[in-house]
């Protein structure tokens, strides 16, 4: 059975439950309509979106303290991996997956009434790098205390990682979206807590590449490089993708985890007990998942469930107009094109 089975080292990645849930990126948009006082600093719109460029990035303000300090204080271990998103590209599911695969031994995906997922949001079991609204002083101390090998959690693009992640071959999943899919996501996300961002605003501040991390394509690209130059490092998956076979991409993701199932596993049907685990469905129906509020994301409270709305491909046609798609998708082709890489 492969070493990282053999303890529970992805079981306490977040010491504090109710810490780290929530999308770095969310948070300051949905800080934006907040006037609380709590953090509003961070929150000043620059031009006419939420952002500052920070390195060709665009970012908000406070993100951009958290990235340095990221950047400055993340001490990266050779054995890392850095599951890496664009914002509502399947952050929660990849986690979910990530510590279920690495955690079966401890907590099988079936059959086991304790597991940590059936108690805890899967945001809360593999934490981000970067907290732009948590422990700002110190906001990669608590990393230093996981286990290896620690599974860690960005929305970094590949420019802003720390250098240490690449030169010590640390390894990447890295989990993609279609724009169209992501752009309703995130304006379903952030209207909840801020009504400015109307489906039309959204649209054309993401088709200009401005939202948290983005422009989408520049993010998207520079890892899709990487997966190609330095393939044994980067797995570059596609949430269409994995959505329509998600057997074959668990397998996949095991083997790059350095755990791979074993074909025993494999018979008893180990590889189908995770999917179900880790689907849409399931983790929408935990109590943790479907009610309660988490932790204050920039001042706004956000309800747990607003990390499983509709869970489809192809959800973008109920909220875009035939137009706007016919715009991003030329876009984006033109952004890509020549790169190998298309939705
Ligand atoms: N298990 C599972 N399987 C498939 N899809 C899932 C799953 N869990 C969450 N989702 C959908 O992923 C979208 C949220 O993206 P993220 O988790 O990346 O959000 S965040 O950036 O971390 O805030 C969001 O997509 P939309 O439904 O299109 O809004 C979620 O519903």
């Amino acid at each position: 059975m492969p070493r990282a089975l053999d303890r529970p080292a992805h079981t306490h990645t977040n010491p504090s439950p109710a810490r780290s849930k929530g999308s770095p990126a969310m948070a300051g948009a949905q800080g934006e309509s907040n006037h609380n006082g709590v953090g509003d600093e961070g929150f000043a719109p620059k031009k006419e979106g939420f952002w500052v460029l920070y390195q060709g990035c665009w970012l908000r303000p406070v993100a951009v303290e958290s990235v340095k300090l990221v950047q400055e204080q993340f001490q990266a271990r050779p054995d890392d991996v850095l599951l890496v998103t664009y914002p509502k590209c399947g952050t929660t599911w990849l986690k979910a997956l990530a510590f279920t695969i690495t955690n079966r031994l401890l907590h099988p995906a079936a059959g086991d009434d304790a597991h940590p997922l059936l108690a805890r949001h899967p945001q809360d079991l593999v934490p981000f790098l970067e907290m732009p609204y948590r422990q700002i002083q110190h906001p990669v101390a608590e990393l230093e205390e996981l286990a290896s090998p620690r599974i860690l959690s960005t929305h970094l693009p590949v420019t802003l990682l720390p250098p240490s992640v690449s030169g010590l071959g640390c390894r990447v999943v890295y989990l993609c979206r279609n724009p169209k899919d992501v752009l309703v996501s995130l304006w379903h996300f952030i209207n909840k807590v801020n009504e400015t961002y109307t489906i039309d605003k959204a649209f054309e501040l993401f088709s200009k590449g401005e939202s948290s991390y983005g422009p989408i394509w520049e993010h998207n690209l520079g890892f899709w490089k990487k997966s190609l130059s330095e393939s044994d490092r980067v797995l570059f998956l596609k949430y269409d993708e994995m959505m329509a076979q998600p057997v074959e991409h668990v397998k996949m993701l095991a083997e790059f985890l350095r755990v791979p199932f074993t074909e025993e596993e494999v018979s008893r049907g180990v590889v189908e007990d995770v999917v179900h685990l880790c689907s849409f469905d399931k983790l929408k129906s935990v109590p943790v998942n479907s009610s309660g509020v988490s932790d204050w994301i920039g001042g706004v409270p956000m309800e747990n469930s607003s990390f499983f709305r509709a869970g489809k491909v192809g959800d973008w046609a109920n909220h875009l107009t035939e137009e706007m798609a016919k715009k991003l998708d030329g876009i984006v082709e033109e952004k890509l094109r020549g790169s190998g890489l298309t939705f």
